[in-house]
């Protein structure tokens, strides 16, 4: 979108019943109706590097059909999102369930070719192992990437049955790689059971920072965020969040849920609060619809979706607008 272009908004719900109709996340049009986009919401249905209940293939579009209550005007952030940029709904990247390695390499070419149109991306899994071709595109165009990453796991762990590519791996290769920020990495939401201590030290060396979920409860969600905010400073930063970073009372429907999560309110917060910082893109993933009731794990998301959008939207209506004033 140029600067001077309206950007094309969500169909109205004074008009058209917000539950007719095919789902686009926010109900925002579809990335072929806009042509190019500023963030482009990408559906990424792949769960085939799970450790334990599948069923995050249909979260996309689970986190679509929940956003559909999703309305344009967002005070938490005095902002309106799909006004101050052009977000649309790039629809799902195909990838092969019987293939890990060539799906992981088929998600990294689909997220070039968007992040070339210079769109952000706000991709919605899929398992966590689509995390890893996704910081791997962000790297090319921006370097290695500051990471905050919300979840309950530490997702650094090495193989699982021989396999490198797991949702239990993505962060320990993307170290190996050399395509984070070592000085600027954090996981937010940490608990639940490990294999052993080495977990911890292992994770320590690779130069992640932790902040427990007790931490969160504890120093509650301003102060994280201000700690957080200090420790990213301008870096470009993408931010993962596994949907199992909240307490299963937030979101049963995940495939690895651990108890004494964060709330669902905690996340947002947090979030809000990192908005003065540089998102490149961000996802949402591991929600699993079949284990959900009454779309609580699907509500959580498409807000976390929708604050994320947020950010990333102002941050480019300001760019924009710096752009203009000179
Ligand atoms: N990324 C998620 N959700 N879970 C990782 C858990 C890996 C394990 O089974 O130990
Ligand atoms: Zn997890
Ligand atoms: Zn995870």
């Amino acid at each position: 979108m140029s600067s001077n272009e309206t950007p094309r908004g969500p169909v109205d719900s004074s008009r058209v019943p917000r539950y007719a109709g095919p789902a686009t996340f926010a109900r925002l049009p579809r990335l072929d109706e806009v042509g190019t986009a500023d963030v482009a919401v990408v559906g990424v249905p792949f769960d085939s590097g799970v450790s334990y209940r599948p069923g995050a293939r249909f979260g996309g579009n689970a986190i679509r059909e929940a956003s559909r209550l999703l309305r344009p005007y967002n005070p938490a952030q005095d902002a309106s999102p799909f006004a101050l940029a052009q977000v649309a709904d790039g629809g799902d990247i195909a990838v092969n369930p019987f293939n890990i390695n060539e799906a992981v390499e088929t998600i990294e070419a689909a997220a070039d070719d968007l992040l070339g149109t210079g769109a952000r991306l706000m991709t919605l899994g899929g398992d966590h192992t689509i995390a890893l071709p996704l910081l791997r595109s962000v790297a090319k165009k921006h370097g290695p990437v500051a990471l905050l990453h919300f979840d309950a796991h530490l997702d650094t762990w090495d193989t699982y049955f021989g396999a490198e590519y797991t949702h239990g791996t993505p962060f320990r290769r993307a170290v190996e790689e050399g395509i984070l920020d070592t000085s600027a990495l954090s996981h937010v939401g940490t608990r639940g059971p490990l294999y052993g201590k080495q977990d911890l030290t292992d994770d320590e060396k690779m130069g992640f920072g932790i902040v427990t979920s007790a931490d969160v409860y504890r120093r509650g969600a301003d102060e994280v965020a201000d700690q957080l905010r200090q420790r990213i400073g301008d870096r470009p930063l993408y931010i993962s969040i596994d949907i199992d970073c909240l307490d299963p009372a937030h979101a049963p429907g995940t495939g690895t849920p651990e108890a004494g999560g964060m709330t669902s309110r905690e996340l947002l917060e947090i979030l809000r609060g990192l908005a003065s910082c540089n998102l490149v893109s961000a996802d949402v993933v591991e929600v699993a619809p079949a284990y959900d009731h009454a779309e609580i794990t699907s509500v959580a998301a498409s807000h976390t979706a929708y604050e994320l959008t947020t950010i990333m939207s102002r941050q480019i209506a300001a760019a924009r607008k710096d752009a203009e004033a000179k």
